[in-house]
């Protein structure tokens, strides 16, 4: 049986990344760069003042005591103006007046005189001020053509105030994904607003699948719940391809039983089977194929956490592969919980999270991991990720943990090398 680390592998050696298009920036918040970001101007673009004070000159007395005219206003928005004599008024964000360099705020000066209407006129330093003092200058947050946001990194707001600042109005990003949910079984009762009959249950994998999916911006463009009959998936998974989706993901109907007809549906359709059953638990039964057309399917089995283990480790990364996103980085927590997994299986674990008196990271693995039990997922914060050479793992061991969500709070760009969670 394949490894969950070559399973992952081989699937996203079958993707093909996505192209990109241009996006206004109003849009582009949660969207993943295609293309790297150069400035096309200085930020700051001129040099201005940081306090409202007096501009004064580097070159001029700036000792505590010195007396400097004051030539005139400058506010923020107004253009540059000559400085006429010593001093000038100027108020936070606005230019410095020609020849002057340096900013007293207003509050370390005392006003000696003012003119007829009111403005100041003559001031003195209450303290000594230091040369190119409270001034911002052009560039010094980023220089014309720096290269300031790398492609395959996706667009928080924190982004947008970086670019909305540089003028720029479009970016170019990856193509929204398109994914197609198909869950199969008799047992589901597809109308959520009707009573279940004898037998029946309500669907939970396609709700949570199309909320994942949607959580994470991908277009999500059909849900759609068939029968245990292996004509009514093949019609599905073949409207899907019709509709040009990227990505099938299924469920159910891929282990051992009787009405477990997705892989020879699948081979029957023409596709290409890239694995079956992966060396992990839960999940095990879990199918990857590619389409004649090109997208690619993840036949996930229908208990509720294998589906959950095959949208976070499979789909996740494989959506992250199509979208060039780089890999997520790893993060660890110590374990609270002895664990016996089993030899050669990794495990995928729901645990909660806390954090000790010194600020560590400690995770709790819930209960018996039973695979068809929702409750106990539901309170979970992390999966805690033990390999397949694990051995018995007592209380204090460190261990890998991955966020729940599928975009994780802290997304640590700048780790990717070392990133990879196989
Ligand atoms: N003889 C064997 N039996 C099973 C094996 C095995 O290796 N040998 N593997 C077990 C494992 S592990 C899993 S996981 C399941 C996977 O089975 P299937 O993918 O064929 O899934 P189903 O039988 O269709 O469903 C399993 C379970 O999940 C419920 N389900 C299905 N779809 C939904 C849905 N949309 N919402 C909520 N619940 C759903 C379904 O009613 C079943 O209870 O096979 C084991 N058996
Ligand atoms: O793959 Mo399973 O272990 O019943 O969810």
């Amino acid at each position: 049986m394949i490894s969950y680390a070559q399973a992952l592998e081989r699937l996203c050696a079958d993707v093909r990344p996505l192209a990109g298009e241009a996006c206004p920036l109003s849009a582009a918040s949660g969207r993943v760069l295609a293309r790297d970001v150069a400035s096309p101007m200085d930020l700051p673009s001129f040099d201005h003042a940081a306090m409202d004070g007096y501009a004064l000159s580097a070159k001029g007395a700036l000792e505590a005591g010195a007396e400097h005219d004051v030539g005139g206003s400058q506010a923020a928005g107004d253009a540059t103006t000559g400085a006429h004599c010593g001093a000038w008024e100027i108020m936070t964000g606005a230019p410095l007046p020609d020849g002057l360099d340096t900013v007293v705020p207003v509050e370390r000066t005392q006003l000696l005189s003012q003119d007829d209407d009111g403005m100041p006129a003559r001031i003195r330093l209450l303290e000594p001020v230091e040369p190119g003092a409270n001034v911002r200058l052009a560039g010094s947050d980023v220089a014309r053509r720096a290269h300031v946001l790398p492609a395959g990194i996706r667009i928080e707001p924190a982004h947008v105030m970086l670019l909305a600042a540089l003028g720029i109005t479009h970016v170019e990003v990856v193509r929204t994904p398109r994914v197609a949910i198909v869950c199969t079984g008799k047992e589901l009762q597809p109308d959520p607003t009707q009573p279940l009959a004898a037998g029946q249950i309500h669907n939970s994998n396609g709700p949570y699948l199309r909320a994942a999916l949607a959580a994470m911006g991908v277009q999500v463009v059909s849900c759609e719940t068939v029968d245990d009959t292996s004509d009514n998936y093949a019609r599905a998974v073949q409207a899907a391809c019709t509709a040009g989706v990227d990505l099938i993901v299924s469920t159910g109907a891929v282990s051992m039983g009787r009405y477990d007809f997705v892989p020879e549906t699948l081979r029957g359709l023409g596709a290409e089977v890239l694995f079956h059953k992966v060396a992990m638990r839960p999940g095990k039964p879990l199918l990857a194929a590619r389409m004649r057309g090109g997208a690619l399917v993840l036949a996930l089995p229908g208990t509720p956490m294998a589906v959950a283990v095959g949208l976070r480790f499979f789909t996740v990364p494989v959506l992250r592969a199509m979208q060039r996103l780089g890999s997520e980085p790893i993060l660890h927590a110590c374990l609270d919980t002895a664990q016996q997994p089993k030899q050669g299986l990794r495990h995928f674990l729901r645990a909660t999270l806390f954090q000790d008196g010194e600020g560590r990271l400690h995770a709790v693995v819930q209960g018996p991991q039973h695979p068809f039990r929702i409750r106990p997922f539901a309170e979970a914060d992390a999966w805690v990720v033990l390999p397949e050479t694990a051995g018995d793992c007592p209380a204090g061991t460190l261990v890998q943990i991955v966020s729940m969500q599928a975009t994780p709070a802290f997304p640590l760009t700048r780790m990717h090398a070392s990133g990879a969670m196989a």
